[in-house]
């Protein structure tokens, strides 16, 4: 896979090729097989399917149709260009495969779900890096914000800023009820701010006033916080957490799925639409906002405070 992964990633940033996400996705795309009798995954003597790159572990139940993405890439999961080219890869399998409907987004670092966007991608480097790893992460969002699949969000530890948008942009989110677990879109803390897709999918799930108070403020809510605005919803115990999530996709996999993925596509496409028709745009803002020198000051102290508090 590490061969694969820069071919991707510059098919992913190259401004002539189709980007991945150009296949219609939850908008305009048949539906999955039928989804007959809802049906407890762990009930069934079915074949699971496994394959993995170097930061994620794929596990497909090929009875149920649902899969596992675990983010394996210590120390934290943070989101570089690498891991958002194999997340991409991975996911796109699980989308070609018929067979699978439902995706489960957990870690295998313990308590870290994802520590968000890889700070040392956004800290001097070329224009053409910028652009290729904002594609990487708009990618990752398109795809899963747009996936025909029913997606949960497994939240098994801290999760801020582009963490908290992975979760965001699933169906659902369940989160270990550890209060020393935090999760927010933070961006403010770190002197930098929110892009506007970022912000509208945290909108569309706490509202305006509860998403644009948290923004300001760069909140990092604990797991009951969370459950309180509307962040999460529910919280379970640790060991519990992947049987919920399963149960849970079981239960959303119990309606028809075209009806439930047209219905996705009617909430989700003003947003996603918005995004598709200002691609370039928004890549061009990222590199301006990026390559400012006081923002280059703020990410490099944010990072030099993350040490601090380790030493
Ligand atoms: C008006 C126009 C606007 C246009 C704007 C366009 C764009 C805006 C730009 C960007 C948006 C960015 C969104 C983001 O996602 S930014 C990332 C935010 N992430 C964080 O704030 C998390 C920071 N990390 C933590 O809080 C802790 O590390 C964590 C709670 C995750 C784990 O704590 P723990 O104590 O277990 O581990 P640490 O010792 O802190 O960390 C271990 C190791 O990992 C490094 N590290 C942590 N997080 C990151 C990261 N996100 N990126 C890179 N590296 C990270 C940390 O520095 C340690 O490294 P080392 O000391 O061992 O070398």
């Amino acid at each position: 896979m590490a061969a694969v992964a820069p071919t991707l990633a510059r098919r992913i940033a190259r401004p002539g090729m189709l980007p991945l996400c150009s296949r219609p996705q939850a908008w305009g795309r048949a539906a999955r097989q039928s989804p007959g009798l809802p049906r407890a995954p762990s009930l069934l003597l079915t074949q699971r399917r496994a394959f993995s790159n170097n930061k994620i572990l794929v596990e497909l139940d090929e009875g149920s149709g649902i899969a596992t993405m675990k983010l394996k890439s210590p120390p934290v999961n943070s989101l570089s260009l690498d891991f958002l080219t194999e997340f991409c890869i991975s996911l796109e399998k699980l989308e070609n495969n018929r067979g699978c409907r439902g995706v489960i987004f957990t870690s295998a670092i313990p308590k870290i779900f994802s520590s968000g966007l890889d700070i040392t991608e956004m800290c001097r480097k070329s224009t053409e890096h910028y652009a290729e790893f904002w594609r990487a992460v708009q990618e990752m969002w398109l795809r899963v914000y747009g996936s025909n699949m029913v997606t949960v969000a497994a939240i098994n530890g801290s999760s801020p800023a582009g963490g908290c948008l992975l979760a965001l942009s699933c169906d659902y989110r369940i989160m270990a009820e550890n209060p020393k677990f935090s999760i927010g879109l933070n961006e403010a803390q770190l002197g930098i701010v929110a892009p506007f897709w970022f912000k509208d999918t945290f909108v569309n799930v706490v509202g305006h006033r509860v998403a644009e108070r948290s923004l300001q403020l760069g909140c990092l809510h604990s797991a009951p916080e969370a459950l309180r605005i509307g962040l999460v919803d529910e919280l379970v115990p640790e060991e519990k957490l992947q049987d919920k999530a399963a149960a849970v996709i079981a239960q959303w996999l119990a309606l028809p799925d075209h009806a439930r993925q047209l219905t996705k596509s009617m909430m989700r496409k003003l947003v996603l639409d918005r995004l598709v028709a200002h691609r370039e745009e928004d890549i061009q803002n990222f590199i301006s906002f990026i390559t400012k020198e006081s923002i280059q000051k703020s990410l490099h102290m944010y990072m030099e405070m993350l040490k601090k508090k380790k030493g």
